[in-house]
């Protein structure tokens, strides 16, 4: 009988965590990219390194050098590329680290409970302030971001830096105010920006009644690490989107659940 001797392959718990990490890492980078146009543009740079490894295991000498070339400039070519990408997910990177270790702290000194209440109160006058616009059908499109990217924001925006309440979210949304149009971002518990112009979802499979707000808001999750809050004009529907999907038509008690989520 065959047996097979793996003696000579030792696997340290060292090579387990290197594999653990480049997983982690290439999971972040998906979904960084996932539904944007970036997803696309790697995928045909893979398709074209799995065909430099194919024409070169043929020894297919002419396109191997042709793609060798490409190669050799690729690693330049990737960072011009996803410069947006790359600067997100180091900013994710560096912003999380501080989020994880505060929290930690809070909740082994001041328990759960505090922090969930602190929560609540934080997210309180965002769904007081859907409350009333749902009442008075005043379109409205709140995103939450995780990181502020000010450079992303700063050419189509109006910015602020003010306290999340209910009335300034209503009057920013108000139908005569200047500031209505487009979106408020809010990012460490303020409202850093309103009348925000957001990228437009290209999705076709979207219900036919969602319009321009609703395409925003979708859009919005897709580029960045962000939840989108759709108040309809038309009909009063809340909508919650969050990395290109969305739920329509939800209760404020989900509106809640998830914001305490994800907020
Ligand atoms: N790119 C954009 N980014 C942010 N907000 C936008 C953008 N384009 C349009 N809007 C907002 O959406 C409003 C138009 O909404 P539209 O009626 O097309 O959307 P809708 O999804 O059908 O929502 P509603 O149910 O409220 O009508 C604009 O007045 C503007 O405030």
């Amino acid at each position: 009988m065959h047996s097979f001797d793996f003696s000579f392959v030792k696997v340290t718990v060292f090579d387990v965590l290197d594999v653990l990490l480049v997983a982690f890492i290439i999971y972040q980078l998906y979904n960084l990219i996932r539904g944007t146009i970036a997803a696309n543009i790697f995928i045909g740079l893979a398709l074209v390194c799995a065909l430099y490894f194919v024409v070169r295991a043929l020894d297919m000498k002419l396109l191997t050098g042709i793609l060798g070339n490409f190669m050799n400039v690729g690693i330049i070519a990737i960072v011009v590329v996803f410069q947006q990408e790359i600067r997100r997910f180091l900013l994710l990177v560096g912003k999380n680290a501080s989020l994880q270790r505060n929290r930690a702290w809070w909740q082994y000194f001041f328990g759960k409970n505090t922090v969930e209440k602190n929560n609540y109160i934080r997210i309180k006058p965002i769904i007081d302030a859907c409350k009333s616009m749902k009442q008075s059908r005043t379109g409205a499109l709140i995103v939450i971001v995780k990181i502020y990217d000010e450079q992303f924001y700063q050419n189509s925006c109006e910015m602020m830096d003010a306290r999340i309440s209910k009335r300034l979210l209503e009057s920013i949304f108000q139908k005569h105010s200047p500031l209505h149009d487009g979106a408020v971002i809010i990012s460490e518990n303020k409202i850093k920006s309103a009348s925000c112009i957001l990228p437009l979802t290209e999705k076709s499979d979207l219900p036919a009644q969602f319009g321009l707000r609703h395409r925003a808001g979708i859009g919005v999750t897709e580029a960045n690490e962000a939840t989108a809050i759709i108040v309809s004009e038309e009909t009063g529907e809340i909508s919650y989107a969050k990395q290109g999907r969305v739920k329509m038509n939800i209760s404020f008690a989900e509106l809640e659940k998830l914001l305490n989520k994800d907020f």
